[in-house]
């Protein structure tokens, strides 16, 4: 006989949405405001109605996010929730990938990751920088987010690919195009290949970021370098386990997205923060005007972790807009989160954004304020999962440092080269239809110094 724990409560019904579409509109509008709004009416686990019609739960603050990052009874599954939103464009990617098999691939990715190797990626990353900034031109309203991802496309074909020296910049642009349609397809209200789509866009992405990806393997199969790409031709767990080729396509696929629009991203909130904030601007200003008169242009990996008060914005605008604002899971079997019993066969929108957000763990959290990550206050430590915007876990950010060196890589440069300034009032109008993105392309007034 099975016996019902008298504190464990059965989900709420959700609330009202629209058929088919459910909530996916209110989450598109204003995540932030929709996570208020469940919490303020269900607390930490609430009941809620997405795309497609299945069973849905929103899981919001540190206490339940952590409960399904950490996974103890391995109910959260990554495979059937990301494969849900974006499968057919980067599935098979680490990220979808679960228990026994993800631990296998993860063993063998961590090799691309080493501070050694890190340290390899980093001299490409300043060519590429320098490469990119070189075409940015001075004017009132210069449009940052593009730029931006022109440029952190260039920085991972540089680390990544070994500069792609086959593929012309009129084909490279047809890339971006195609990481653009696949990363929109998670939008997509209709989810199967039907002309005209956001899908059937996506599907052509997809082949096209394919052949982009398997044209390059002989060569890089053939002869060791230090790019990504290579890397993972030839890299190999501890017990000598390696990757296929389709293996090695898959993973390629997602990290370049993974990279991409993640580091756009963050470098575009960095620049309207310090846009508005020139006393942080100028803070960051003399930091990197001090590391290139001590070590010259092309800092070491080590020269760039000193960065500060560059280190200090970045996790605050990671803090504040966080580039994956929410992660997914399905359970595989039923589970308990907190007091409410979540059924197997539940997707979950585990809100890691909500948690920066919440009065209760930092102060003013609606203020833009590095120093709360100083040494001193710490606010991060208010709990282990108060900042999570590298998720937590077994896939927990494996690019972490990598992205880290390469903001910085990026803030070192363009503070020598360039000042700028954003109206203090100005708020992001964001697409939140995916990851998001500001609408406008992030206007900055630029100057060069
Ligand atoms: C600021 C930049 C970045 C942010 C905010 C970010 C955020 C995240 C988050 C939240 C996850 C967890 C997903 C989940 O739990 O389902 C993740 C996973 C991952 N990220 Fe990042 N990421 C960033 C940059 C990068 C870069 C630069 C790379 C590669 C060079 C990368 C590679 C990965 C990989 C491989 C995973 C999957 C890990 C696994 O499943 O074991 N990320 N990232």
């Amino acid at each position: 006989m099975t016996t019902v724990d008298p504190t464990v409560r059965d989900l709420p019904a959700p609330p009202k949405g629209l058929p088919i579409i459910g909530r996916s509109l209110e989450y598109a509008r204003d995540p932030v405001a929709l996570f208020h709004k469940q919490w303020e009416a269900y607390g930490p686990v609430s009941p809620m109605s997405m795309v497609g019609g299945d069973p849905w739960v929103m899981l919001l603050g540190p206490d339940a996010c952590e409960q399904a990052m950490r996974n103890a009874d391995k109910a959260f599954a990554n495979g059937p929730a990301w494969t849900f939103l974006v499968g057919p464009f980067f599935g098979r990617g680490l990220m979808f990938l679960d228990f026994e098999e993800h631990h296998l691939h993860r063993r063998i990715m961590q090799q691309a990751f080493t501070r050694d190797r890190l340290e390899g990626y980093v001299a490409p990353m300043h060519s590429a920088v320098s490469a990119g900034l070189s075409h940015w031109q001075d004017g009132d309203g210069f449009q940052a987010y593009w730029a931006l991802k022109d440029l952190t496309l260039g920085i991972a074909t540089e680390t990544f690919m070994g500069g792609a020296e086959h593929t012309s910049s009129e084909e490279m642009d047809r890339v971006n195009q195609a990481f653009i349609a696949c990363v929109q397809a998670a939008a997509s209200i209709v989810r199967h290949d039907v002309p005209f789509t956001r899908w059937h866009r996506g599907m052509k992405g997809r082949r096209v970021l394919e052949e982009f990806v398997r044209g390059y393997l002989p060569a890089r199969r053939a002869n060791a370098s230090d790019d990504l790409l290579s890397v993972l031709c030839h890299i190999e767990s501890d017990t000598g386990e390696r990757f296929s080729d389709d293996d090695v396509v898959n993973h390629m696929i997602f990290l370049m997205m993974a990279a991409h629009d993640t580091s756009t991203y963050t470098l575009s909130v960095m620049l309207e923060k310090l846009g508005q904030h020139p006393e942080w601007q100028g803070r960051c200003r003399a930091e990197a005007l001090a590391l290139a008169e001590r070590v010259g242009n092309t800092p070491s990996l080590a020269d760039l972790d000193g960065l500060e008060s560059i280190d200090l914005v970045m996790k605050e605008c990671l803090r504040m807009r966080p580039p994956v604002p929410v992660v997914l899971r399905k359970t595989v079997k039923d589970t308990v989160v907190l007091d409410t019993r979540i059924p197997a066969g539940t997707y979950c929108t585990v809100g890691l954004q909500y948690s920066h957000l919440m009065p209760e763990l930092w102060t003013s959290p609606e203020s833009f304020d590095p120093e709360r990550f100083n040494a001193e206050r710490r606010e991060d430590r208010s709990h282990r999962y108060a900042w999570e915007p590298f998720g937590g876990g077994v896939h927990k950010c494996l690019g972490m440092f990598f992205a880290g060196a390469e903001v910085k890589a990026f803030m070192q440069r363009f503070l020598l080269d360039f000042e700028w300034h954003v109206d203090p009032s100005y708020v992001a109008p964001l697409n939140n239809h995916s990851l998001p993105f500001p609408k406008d392309g992030q206007p900055i007034d630029l100057r060069r110094r």
